[in-house]
Formats: structure tokens, sequence, C-alpha cells
């Protein structure tokens, strides 16, 4: 799963076409893992390694078994290659005692003018440390057969970066004429790379590419650091020891950066580890509650589905006045929320606004993720938003009923949904060919186009999973009468001397309720 853009996603230090982002496209049968590599300043690699694992799970350290290093250059001197991987290796193993030198001077220097504090930025309310990020893809022989082109795929990672607060200051790629996965990058994209981290002051730098055992434990060598962004918190103990060690790798004869800068890495991690905890804590709470809440009403209740940035949060705000977080950005809905929509006919139903699907999941959103999940099981319709405007609308939408088909779901009835249709060349046509199709809908979320249509849509849809009955409303319950015609559909009333006989559609939990009065009808 993974997510898409316009200029305005990016960070105003760049745009799209700063970015030369050929990219290879993920394939979906295989685990990427994408690597980390931290550099905190201009002048000194102090890099760490970190894997994201994509997909479910968490790897740990005892996942990977290290196998012989199996870096292959590829189109380059292979000897050239180790020597600049080589001005990475460890090299001295206890100046921690010596006096700093001028260039770790210069670095304090660079990283106070840098302000280092100022890098703390609030997103989303939270506080998080906004790193600079350099993107490399590989595109190995056979990836092209990926629904996902290259741009397309690097434009998602820059996304994802971008959503996990880093910013994204450049990327490169490298195509391997080889699809063997021993076969790595080759020893002058390396140093390009190497270079563009010393010019841009690249803190992070992420690969995306599956990386063989070897390449593994060759990149975690050469890099010095432990392996996964997963496994940040397994490593918390160990960081001192390894922050030193690079230290070492940086400045030969210096001291390190000392056990304050030390303290303040680690506080970084703590706290990104502790708020993407809280986060999702409060999402499952929140969901809970609104579970419990919601089961004790009849209304229907209606779950957007769809792939990230499809517009699902600016539907429900243009139809709810919700206010909720609408951004073009990945994941910018992490807690689904329900609001009632009253349509001017006097029907209701709950809309349910959920985390955006994606081709490749980042392990931090997992969670969130399954909390949208149950949240879809337990609805009377899926909506399924679509940003028809996009180039990869069809790639989205597979890629969306592909995790569909793999939940619970397939009994809810579903309805699609064509959004940004004001933003597509020719909007007639694609309404045109929306109407030839059962169970679709074009609308614009944004300028409102289509909502009644849609509204109306839903209604009849809703009726797939109502229940027919016919039930005799003593006059005394007159608020259920107006109950049925709030979130059933009423084909029939008819006034009698015992009350009044309704024949409607009605949500199933709502004609639980009626049953007693259904039992006088029927007798
Ligand atoms: N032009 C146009 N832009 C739209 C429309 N609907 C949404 N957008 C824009 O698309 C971007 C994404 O919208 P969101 O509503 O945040 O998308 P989402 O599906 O909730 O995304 P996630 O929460 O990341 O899954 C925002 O910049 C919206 O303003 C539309 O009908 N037309
Ligand atoms: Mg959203």
């Amino acid at each position: 799963m993974t997510t898409c853009f316009s200029s305005s996603l990016l960070r105003p230090s760049f745009t799209t076409t700063d970015l030369c982002f050929p990219w290879h496209p993920p394939n979906p049968s295989r685990k990427i893992y994408p690597i980390f590599l931290r550099n905190d300043s201009n002048h000194s690699p102090r890099i760490f390694a970190r894997v994201l694992q994509q997909g479910t799970g968490v790897v740990s350290p005892d996942d990977v078994s290290f196998q012989p290093p199996a870096i292959q250059t590829e189109g380059d001197d292979k000897e050239d290659a180790r020597r600049i991987f080589d001005e990475f290796a460890p090299i001295d193993t206890d100046s921690e005692d010596k006096a700093p030198s001028s260039s770790t001077r210069a670095r304090k220097k660079i990283e106070s003018e840098d302000g280092f504090e100022n890098r703390f930025k609030l997103r989303n309310g939270k506080e998080v440390f906004e790193e600079k990020a350099y993107l490399v893809g590989v595109e190995r022989k056979g990836d092209t057969e990926n629904a996902f082109g290259i741009e397309e795929s690097l434009k998602e990672l820059v996304q994802l970066a971008d959503t996990a607060g880093l910013m994204v200051v450049g990327s490169t790629y490298q195509k391997l004429a080889s699809p063997n996965p021993r076969t790595y990058i080759g020893s002058g994209k390396v140093a390009e790379i190497k270079s563009a981290i010393h010019a841009l002051g690249v803190e992070t730098v992420i690969f995306d590419d599956e990386l063989s055992a070897g390449q593994l434990r060759n990149l975690e060598k050469t890099f010095g650091g432990d392996v996964a962004l997963a496994q940040m918190e397994y490593q918390l103990p160990r960081l001192t020891k390894m922050w030193t060690h690079l230290e070492r790798q940086a400045g030969g004869k210096v001291k390190g950066m000392g056990e304050k800068q030390i303290e303040v890495d680690k506080r970084i991690l703590r706290t990104q580890i502790g708020v993407l905890k809280k986060e999702l804590e409060s999402v499952r709470t929140h969901r809970k509650q609104y579970r419990n809440r919601r089961i004790s009403v009849p209304v229907p209740v209606v779950s957007l589905v769809g792939y990230t940035n499809a517009g699902k949060s600016t539907l429900l705000n243009q139809l709810t006045g919700a206010g909720v977080l609408a951004e073009d950005k990945l994941f910018a809905t992490l807690d689904p929320t329900t609001r009632r929509v009253q349509m001017k006919n006097g029907k209701e139903f709950l809309l349910t606004d959920t985390v955006g699907f994606i081709q490749k999941l980042p392990t931090m959103l997992v969670a969130a993720f399954r909390a949208t999940l149950e949240e879809i099981s337990e609805s009377s319709l899926l909506v399924h938003v679509v940003d028809i405007s996009h180039p990869l609308a069809q790639q989205q939408i597979d890629a969306v009923e592909k995790v569909l088909s793999e939940l619970d779901v397939s009994l809810i009835p579903k309805l699609m949904v064509w959004n940004k249709v004001d933003r597509v060349a020719n909007p007639e046509k694609v309404k045109l060919k929306a109407n030839k199709e059962d169970d679709i809908v074009c609308i614009s979320a944004l300028n409102g186009d289509g909502l009644l249509d849609f509204c109306n849509a839903v209604q009849e849809k809703l009726k797939d999973s109502m229940v027919w009955v016919e039930a005799l409303i003593p006059f005394d319950k007159g608020e259920l009468l107006s109950t049925i015609h709030q979130v059933g559909m009423v084909e029939r009333t008819e006034y009698t001397e015992n009350g009044t006989l309704v024949r409607a559609h009605v949500p199933l939990r709502f004609a639980r309720l009626l049953t007693p009065m259904r039992q006088v009808c029927i007798t």
C-alpha cells in the first residue's frame, strides 16, 4: 500500500521538478525493505541504518539470517565501489576520550546555525524531528511488469517520507540489467549518493529496494548501524555504542559529539516511538468508543474506503461539515471519523472516513490500518472513492479491491465513486462513462458536484443491506414511525384503527426492534 502527489504535497524547500525520480515499481509479491541511512551533518557521516519493513509485522534482527557479504556492483569497477564503501568503514575504536577536533567544532557550529532544536516541527499537533532525506531507487530487470510505474512509485515514496516527517531534498536511481537480488548499485552511484549527502546536508538516505541478507549485512557493516526502523526501540540501549562508533568513522581521531548529543538523539527516537504508540493507542480507544455508541443507534453505517488521497475526507467534510483533516498528503486520516449525514428528504446514514489504502503499507501505520479494517467489516455499505483524475486510477482501484477481497467484506454492498471529476480533461466524457456502468457515481467532493446523486445512490444501495418489514406501529409509538422514515426506505403507510401499518426496508438492527409489531401485523 503506498501513496501520491501534487507539488503542494511536498515541502516548500523543493518542488516535484527538483526531484529526479525514475523509480522502480514496487512489486507487491516481494518484500521491500527501504533502508534509512542517517548522517547527521554536512560534514560528519554519523550514520545509522534502519529498515522499514513494508507490510504487516515487524522484522527483528533474529529474522535476518546473515550470509557472507554479497555486494556485487554492476557496470562499474567493483574495487572502486569497495573503496567508496570502505570510506564509511569503522576506523578507530577508542577515540572517545580525545579532545574535539576542529571538524567537530565546525559541525557543532553548523548544527547550531542550522537550528537543531528548530527542527522539531509540529505536525498534526505532534512534535516530530524533521530530517533531510535522500531517496535512492533501484529498478531491477523484470520489475517493469508491476502496475505502478517508476515515477509513481517514487512519488509515493516521497509522500511517505513526507508523511513520516522527513524532508526529501533529492533523489537518484539506478537501473540494473540483472534481476539477481544480489546485484547491487554500482560505485558511480555510491559516489553520487555520497556527494549528495555532503552537498545537501542529507541526514537520511532511503533505499527502496529488496536487499539480500548479504547486502543487508554489508550495509550494516558499511554504515555501522543496526538495522530497522521498526526496531528503533529495540536498538535504543545500544545506540550510545553505535553512535560513538560512527563518530569515529566521521573524523578519525575525534572525540564523539559527546553524551549530550547522543542523549538528544536518543530522545528523538524515544519521542518518535512514544508519539507513535500513543497515537495508535488513541485510535483504538476512540474507535471502540465510537463503535459501542453506534451499535445502539439503528442508522446504517456507510464506510468510505479508497486509495490514499482519493478525497474521502473531503467528501465527508462536504456532506457533514465535519472539519475532518483533508490534506494533499499520505495518510492524512489516521483516526477514522464517523458523522451523521442528513439528507434533504429526512433520510440519515452514518458516514465513516477511513485510513487510505496504499499498495505498500509502512509498518508504523499498520495498527491504524487494522483499526480501519475492523470498522469496514461492520458497515452496511462500502463506498469506494476513486481519484479518477489520477493517471493510475485503475491501478489504485485494483490495489484497493485486492485488499478488500482479502477481508471478510464480500457480502457488504459496494458503491464506487469517481471523485475529482473537476480535474479531468473531459468531465462530460467521464460522467457518460460512469453512467453506463452499474453502481458508479461521478462527483467532485471539492466543489460539491454530484453529491445529491451520491446520496440517492447511497440510499438505493443501502436497501440491499436492509430487510423488508411490514409492521403495525401503535399510535403511542410515534417516535418509531419517524425513525423508520429516517433510517429506512418506506414504501407505503396506511392508517388503521390500531395504528399505522408500515411497509419498508429497514436496517437489520432496527428490524429487530420492530419484531413485536411485525408479529402484530402478521397476525
Ligand atoms: N480538484 C479536486 N481535489 C480534490 C477533490 N476531492 C479532494 N481533493 C483534494 O485531494 C486531496 C486529498 O483529499 P483528502 O480528502 O485528504 O483525501 P483522503 O482520501 O481522505 O486521503 P487519506 O486520508 O490520505 O487517505 C486534498 O488536497 C483535497 O483538497 C475534488 O473533488 N477535486
Ligand atoms: Mg483522509
